[in-house]
């Protein structure tokens, strides 16, 4: 199984920039993660609030510590008129990251498994680096869009080498907002880098905008590995569905000699 996983990985690089392998994690690797999770979210005190969207992003200091930390997202539309949560922390949080494959035991297990390096090794990654991770709930009715964009954008190294590994924890469809991918944009290079301003990273200038038909639905059971070059384009829909779409990513760089880490990355 993990020769097949291996073999089919290393097309992914070559072809169509994605590439999506069920039965990747067992139910039982699911059921950890997403127990977790709800025991990592039950610890939280939703007092420190802050929300992520990919609308305008903003960097303020909560969301630049969390490079090295694990913290707590809101969704955008959680809160009412009065700033009060509408509905339990556990269903108002849009995501939690970034350094959940470091500092918590059980997702560090699970994103270096043998069955990831295996992966990683037939990308023809010699010393991959997990850079950050994170936790997406996509929670029923008001999970937030994450708008098209590149990996490599947020995640540089000269020469360009990050990927993206994303698990979907439950299963993802067009209801509940699953990936959709750009097939072969790869080969047109990175489009979109942030700027800087006053030793910060800023959003601030205008992320290229794409034809929407175009992209390709990554529906999938939960257990499914979806790998994502660094240069694909891919973006998830808001989650108008009842039904919720958890899934945990982790992107990665070579960090062999040879490989220059951007010192102003994010
Ligand atoms: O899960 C999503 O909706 C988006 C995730 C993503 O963009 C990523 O893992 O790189
Ligand atoms: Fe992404």
């Amino acid at each position: 199984m993990r020769t097949q996983q291996a073999l089919q990985g290393r097309l992914i690089r070559q072809s169509n920039c994605f590439l999506v392998l069920e039965r990747f994690a067992s139910p039982e690797d699911c059921a950890r993660l997403k127990a977790r999770m709800e025991a990592l979210l039950a610890g939280f005190d939703p007092k420190t609030i802050s929300v992520f969207t990919t609308k305008n992003q903003k960097t303020d200091d909560y969301f630049l510590q969390s490079a090295s930390n694990i913290s707590f997202f809101f969704e955008e539309k959680a809160f009412d008129e009065n700033g009060e949560l509408r509905q339990p922390k556990e269903l108002s949080i849009n995501k939690v990251g970034h350094a959940l494959h470091d500092l918590d035991p059980v997702f560090r297990e699970f994103s270096r498994s043998p069955a990831v390096d295996d992966v990683l090794r037939s990308l023809g990654y010699k010393r991959p680096l997990p850079v950050q991770s994170m936790y997406i709930f996509k929670q029923p009715s008001i999970g937030g869009e994450v708008r098209p964009h590149q990996d490599s954008s947020f995640i540089q190294t000269d020469p360009l080498t990050c990927v993206g590994l994303w698990w979907a924890l439950e299963d993802a469809t067009r209801e509940n907002g699953c990936l959709w991918a750009l097939p072969g944009i790869h080969k047109e290079g990175l489009k979109w880098r942030p700027s800087y301003a006053d030793g910060r990273v800023s959003f601030a200038t205008p992320q290229p905008t794409y034809d929407l038909s175009s992209f390709v639905p990554l529906e999938c059971p939960a257990g499914t590995l979806v790998l994502l070059h660094g240069e694909n384009v891919h973006y998830s829909a808001e989650n108008t569905s009842p039904v919720s779409r958890h899934s945990y990513s982790m992107h990665l760089v070579e960090s062999a000699s040879g490989v220059r880490w951007l010192p102003d990355n994010w």
